[in-house]
């Protein structure tokens, strides 16, 4: 296995254009998709997530083409659903953006269609999807375990009318079904049933519709109507943001261990996890926004106590920073973590654990107290991009860190450790 080392460093210092958001790339490659016209998506990401899904897209017959640097796609919309006359097998590795949504776009249309991915995938829940998708008429079922991918899609058009969702385990389910309703062949009333979890997600799927020309009715977040007879319109071009969640490891750098100027991404951005920059904030640290970059400089750090439900993904970034504050952070109603790329809540609980710091993991919370002695460690990533990119800061303690199988943060963040090291004081 690969390794990488980081030894000590004391300062980091400089600007950092973040690549594009995955949530982003993803929700309009597939909107693009069943538009009308051709539309160009400038700054996409260039990483596996992204990768998936235009190889899925492209299988399916969609015609597109994409810069040398793999960052401006222009796709020729299909202006509508999906269909295909042969069997479509699809790969979607471990990107819960493209799994989620090509399992609801596909049954717009008519064909067969087999979704499978990595064997992480195949204990990611899909269930509650499949169930609203049902609901609409749709027939998908499980081809090994139940409620789990693989699924094989047999489509043959949505219809319209109510339809019921559970929202306390993924945001992605939502946001699939939103996607794909106003193609239904009626109106649609979706119903949450239980409390919605990682809220600003919708969000940015709502602003993205929006911007495809579709609207939809948000009633508190527990019930959404979508009119029938709507259709995606091109926008001409796409400009996709930096990503939030990527741009947190820099930040929480900067917050350590000098200064650091994240570009492309700010105040003006539809990320919810821009606001990891106010939960660094609320650890003391001395945050400046723009429109479109943020910055974080140095300075003393406390312990929060944060419900962080509303940014699971950067929240993994505030459980390394708390072991660089005074006093323990407790980090709560973050249950999902155990259904993302690994198992979070355990992992991070055994890595943080492994260099020295007092942890108590919880059903859903997380508490990190930190030592004044921290040590090296080999640090497992458990194939979570998150775990390596987050463990990077270790490199502040006077300790330095190995990180095993860095190369994992290709899902989102191919290169990542190359500009953090390009940043960093030796
Ligand atoms: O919709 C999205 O783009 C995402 C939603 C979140 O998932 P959950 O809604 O499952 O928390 C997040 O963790 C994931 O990285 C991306
Ligand atoms: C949870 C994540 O990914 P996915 O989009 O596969 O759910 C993530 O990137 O942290």
């Amino acid at each position: 296995m690969k390794q990488l080392r980081l030894d000590a460093v004391k300062h980091i210092q400089g600007t950092v254009n973040i690549p594009g958001s995955k949530s982003i790339s993803n929700r309009a490659l597939l909107l693009a998709t069943l538009a009308k016209g051709t539309t160009t998506l400038t700054n996409l990401l260039d990483a596996d997530d992204i990768r998936h899904m235009l190889k899925a897209l492209g299988q399916l017959g969609v015609e597109y083409s994409l810069s040398e640097d793999n960052t401006r796609c222009t796709v020729t919309g299909n202006g509508g659903a999906i269909s295909s006359e042969s069997v479509q097998e699809l790969y979607l590795g471990n990107a819960g953006t493209a799994m989620r949504p090509l399992c609801a776009a596909l049954t717009l249309g008519q064909g067969e269609f087999v979704l499978t991915g990595e064997p992480r995938m195949e204990e990611r829940p899909i269930g509650d999807l499949v169930d609203a998708l049902a609901q609409l008429g749709a027939d998908v079922d499980y081809l090994k375990n139940s409620c789990f991918p693989p699924v094989r899609i047999n489509a043959t058009g949505l219809k319209g009318g109510d339809v019921e969702i559970a929202g306390d385990l993924s945001s992605q389910y939502l946001t699939a079904l939103l996607m794909v309703t106003p193609l239904a062949q009626g109106e649609v009333t979706i119903h949450i049933k239980g409390e919605l979890v990682s809220k600003p997600y919708i969000d940015i799927t709502l602003a993205l519709m929006a911007q495809f020309g579709v609207e939809v009715e948000n009633h508190d977040y527990k019930r959404f109507v979508v009119k029938a007879g709507q259709e995606y319109v091109s926008p001409g071009t796409v400009l996709v943001e930096g990503d939030a969640s990527s741009a947190s490891y820099f930040l929480a750098a900067g917050a350590i261990a000098g200064e650091v100027k994240v570009t492309g991404v700010g105040k003006l951005s539809i990320q919810g996890d821009v606001k990891f920059a106010d939960a660094l904030a609320a650890m003391g640290a001395d945050i400046e926004w723009g429109d479109d970059y943020i910055i974080a400089r140095k300075s003393a750090l406390n312990g929060i106590d944060m419900d962080m439900n509303h940014i699971p993904d950067a929240a993994m970034t505030i459980a390394v920073a708390a072991l660089f504050a005074k006093g323990p952070t407790r980090m709560t109603n973050i249950y999902n973590w155990r259904i993302k790329e690994t198992d979070r809540l355990k992992a991070m609980a055994t890595e943080l654990g492994k260099v020295g710091a007092q942890v108590e993991e919880g059903h859903d919370y997380i508490k990190v107290t930190p030592t004044t002695q921290l040590i090296s460690a080999d640090i497992d990533t458990y194939n979570d991009h998150r775990m390596a990119m987050c463990f990077s800061l270790m490199a502040f303690a006077d300790c330095g860190i190995t990180i095993n199988d860095p190369d994992c943060t290709s899902k989102t963040f191919p290169g990542y450790f190359k500009q953090f090291e390009s940043l960093c004081d030796k």
